[in-house]
């Protein structure tokens, strides 16, 4: 391992690069990105971190029951320990790392669905071409599909499904201390807009046995919501409401809850989804419309938020926002600030109806 002191316990590629190379030379390390994913969605492809949950096994193996070229599958299993997510136990043989737990199926706090969207091809084809992005301001997934983003989902059923089973698994660093620090339990009766499969919803009952709520979704996608309150316990007290939430959103609620939603839209559409939400609130001074996504630091100053930022214009032409965007958003549609969360992670931001 190269690099300072103070690297001492980062591994895999990320303690690859020497800190004392000139900084233009750091630059490949950039590169990395697409040299990584492209060797570990095969490995995940061919279920591999689920074939090493019992222990390490060799390449040799590996190849004969998964009907693999040896060689080819020992060098992305190489790679793969290069990343850190398996480690080479002795010569052709790969065992898992703890990193690497995520990446096998139906266990705790797996990412394995969220690791095969992010590396579909679908998810890609955007990138080939972001120039579109950047010279127009449009999504370059819309010039690559000749469709929308969610258009183009539902006319897949399959990628719909990965996408959802991705959402489900939606759980970036900051999400749980979000559901640690907020207390839920305020309301008694919460709707989860663009829920999902009612994932996030069903986390909020399971913790708040005083609460219940409704999922509110595309008809298709809470469709599957059933099976995922019954999963974690909380089928008696949630409900699944199918709807478009252009055209309308339950009222009756305390809570408008909306998560890594907003951000999928430009101003305007987010603005139409907020304009939705303040019709539901009606004249209760009481209820809040909770925001949880990114909140941009300014400029310089690191920041998750904007690297997704592009995955946001590239794909669906969203955005990532800073606190004054939001408030701007929110106060358009009737809406004033409630709390001030820090910026620079996954935020929840409260807003009462003005
Ligand atoms: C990025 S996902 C976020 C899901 C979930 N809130 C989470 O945090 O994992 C955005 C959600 O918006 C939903 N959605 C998109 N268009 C919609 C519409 N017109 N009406 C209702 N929901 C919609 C999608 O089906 C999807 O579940």
């Amino acid at each position: 391992m190269h690099g300072a002191e103070d690297d001492s316990e980062v591994t895999g590629v990320l303690s690859w690069f020497p800190v004392e190379l000139p900084p233009a030379q750091r630059v490949i390390g950039l590169f990395v990105g697409k040299w990584t994913i492209g060797a570990l969605r095969p490995v995940v492809q061919l279920g591999i971190p689920d074939l090493l949950a019992e222990g390490p096994r060799t390449a040799t193996d590996l190849a004969q029951q998964t009907g693999a070229d040896a060689d080819a599958l020992y060098r992305v299993l190489r790679c793969a320990a290069a990343t850190g997510v398996l480690a080479e136990t002795a010569e052709r043989a790969f065992a898992l790392t703890a990193a690497g737990q995520g990446l096998r199926t139906g266990v705790e706090g797996s990412v394995r669905d969220m690791f095969l969207f992010a590396s579909d091809p679908m998810m890609w084809r955007p990138y080939e071409n972001l120039l579109h992005s950047v010279r127009t301001g449009a999504p370059a997934f819309d010039d690559a599909f000749g469709e929308t983003f969610f258009d183009h989902l539902r006319a897949h059923p399959g990628s719909a499904a990965l996408f959802d089973r991705a959402m489900v698994q939606n759980h970036y660093p900051g999400t749980d201390r979000i559901f640690e620090r907020f207390d839920f339990s305020r309301f008694r009766r919460i709707a989860d807009v663009g829920g999902g499969r009612g994932q996030f919803l069903a986390e909020v009952l399971a913790r708040h046995p005083g609460c219940t709520g409704a999922v509110c979704d595309q008809p298709q996608v809470v469709a599957e919501a059933k099976a995922e309150f019954e999963r974690r316990g909380v089928a008696d007290r949630a409900t699944a409401v199918a709807t478009d939430f252009f055209a309308s959103v339950p009222a009756g609620y305390d809570a408008y809850f909306i998560k890594h939603t907003l951000h999928n839209w430009s101003d305007h559409d987010a603005g139409r989804i907020l304009t939705r939400v303040r019709e539901a609130v009606g004249t209760r001074e009481d209820a809040r419309l909770l925001i949880v996504d990114a909140l941009l630091t300014g400029p310089g100053a690191w920041d998750l938020g904007k690297l997704t930022d592009i995955e946001m214009m590239a794909v669906l032409g969203g955005r990532e926002r800073d606190r004054e965007e939001w408030n701007r958003l929110a106060a358009a549609a009737g809406f004033a600030p409630a709390n001030d969360p820090a910026p620079g992670d996954l935020a929840l931001l409260e807003y009462r109806p003005v």
